[in-house]
């Protein structure tokens, strides 16, 4: 089957990383139609969909469907499946936030648990044996050797949320064991930052950000005083910890990448990669190259080690490299400066329009859209003008 024909269901497709591999599907010709709960995405009353996935229908000039379903909705779920005919599934809802998931495991375990298990009873039913799952690098827990490979070992988690993302791998892993029409990938991300490089899309956390790089924009953008370093007293080498930092358009490339390989005709049964970048990144060199990309300063201060946090956590990424035909492209330069012109452009992140605080991010519609998707200049000036050429 040519995967550019194939039909996809994205769950959690209007989410930061969901939103932008639908882009990358629409751009590909796929057939898409993302359910999604909007429990961390941002819809306005008026709209059709959420304002990401109104952003990806303008980035690609392509059409999609919505429903807000829940996945633990069984009801619900299996009405999408009997309403539409889809060759694949990319699985990306669930809750992601690690400290979040320490003080409410059970919903955690219910949501990204028994969601994925309603979500996969209900593609055995309906005939749909094809999935492409969002892991995490948390699935290593605290490495024991680095860089992490496929078969490091995995499942001495250090948080519920890892718990989660480990569990359901074992579920998909024991079920293509136990038949053969299965075939998926999971995709273990490792940290995944930046934006689309228009501007339009990036991601848009509820209330305070937990991750660092969102932080750090928040923070440049003038909205939080100082980042909080979490411990300046790891065993690297200048005590922050060390992750393997990769640009979401990499990420969603991925995607494209393994929905090429799951219809390969010799494709079966559970196979998983990696996807970073192979490099290493202190929390003190994020900041400089935020700096860097932003003309900014960001003041911190050096706080307690984060409970659950590991030291370093980096990988080899060369199986995806030979098997998926796939490797990071952008830099960490790219990382920071399309983060920033999101942030510039979106300062309270899609909810921004709404209130008329965020023109910027109108006026980055129409120029993008009228130069047939070219990227326009560097989006915003030192005071904060929006560049026009
Ligand atoms: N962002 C990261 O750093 C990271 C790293 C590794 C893996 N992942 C995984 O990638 C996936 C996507 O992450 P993201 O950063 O885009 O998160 P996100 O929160 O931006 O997107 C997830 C989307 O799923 C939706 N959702 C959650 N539970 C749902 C349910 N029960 N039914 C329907 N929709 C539901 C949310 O509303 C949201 O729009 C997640 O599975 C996450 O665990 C993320
Ligand atoms: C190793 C690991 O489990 N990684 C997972 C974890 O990301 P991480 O916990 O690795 O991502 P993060 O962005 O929260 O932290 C990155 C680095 O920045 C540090 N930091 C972060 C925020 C801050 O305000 N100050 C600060 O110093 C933090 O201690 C770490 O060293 O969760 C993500 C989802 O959210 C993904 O699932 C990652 O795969």
């Amino acid at each position: 089957m040519d995967p550019k024909k194939v039909s996809v269901l994205v769950t959690g497709g209007a989410g930061y990383i969901g939103s932008h591999a639908v882009v990358k599907l629409l751009e590909n010709g796929n057939m898409v139609v993302v359910i999604d709960n909007l429990s961390n995405c941002y819809k306005a009353e008026d709209q059709s969909m959420p304002e990401s996935l109104l952003r990806a229908q303008e980035i690609s000039g392509k059409k999609l469907k919505f429903l807000s379903v829940d996945l633990l909705n069984l009801t619900a779920l299996e009405s999408v499946f009997k309403s539409y005919h889809f060759d694949c599934v990319m699985h990306f809802a669930a809750l992601k936030a690690v400290g979040e998931s320490c003080q409410r495991p059970l919903q955690y375990y219910r949501n990204n648990v028994v969601g994925t298990l309603n979500l996969l009873d209900v593609m055995n039913k309906s005939g749909c044996y094809s999935l492409i799952y969002s892991s995490s690098a948390t699935v290593y827990g605290d490495p024991t050797s680095l860089p992490l490979v496929e078969g490091s070992p995995t499942g001495s988690v250090t948080n519920p949320y890892g718990g989660t993302k480990h569990t359901t791998e074992m579920i998909m892993s024991n079920l293509c064991a136990s038949d053969d029409r299965w075939k998926i990938v999971s995709l273990r991300y490792f940290n995944p930052v930046g934006a689309h490089e228009s501007g339009l899309m990036g991601e848009d956390p509820n209330g305070i950000p937990n991750n660092l790089m969102p932080y750090i924009a928040q923070v440049a953008v003038g909205k939080l005083k100082e980042l909080s370093i979490y411990g300046n007293d790891y065993n690297t080498r200048d005590g922050t910890g060390v992750r393997d930092y990769i640009h979401i358009q990499d990420l969603a490339d991925g995607h494209v990448k393994a929905l090429g390989k799951i219809f390969e005709k010799n494709f079966n049964g559970y196979n998983v990669y990696n996807l970073g970048t192979g490099q290493g990144h202190t929390v003190l060199e994020m900041i400089k190259a935020f700096e860097e990309a932003s003309g900014k300063v960001i003041p911190y201060k050096i706080v307690q080690r984060r409970s659950g946090d590991v030291a370093e956590c980096y990988c080899n990424c060369k199986l995806a490299n030979h098997e998926l035909q796939w490797k990071a492209k952008k830099s960490l330069k790219d990382m920071c400066e399309d983060m920033w012109r999101w942030q510039q452009m979106n300062p309270n992140g899609y909810s921004g329009i709404d209130n008329n605080q965020s023109s910027f991010a109108d006026k980055a519609k129409n120029v993008y859209v009228k130069k047939g998707g070219k990227i326009y200049s560097s989006g915003i000036d030192s005071n904060n003008s929006f560049l026009e050429e």
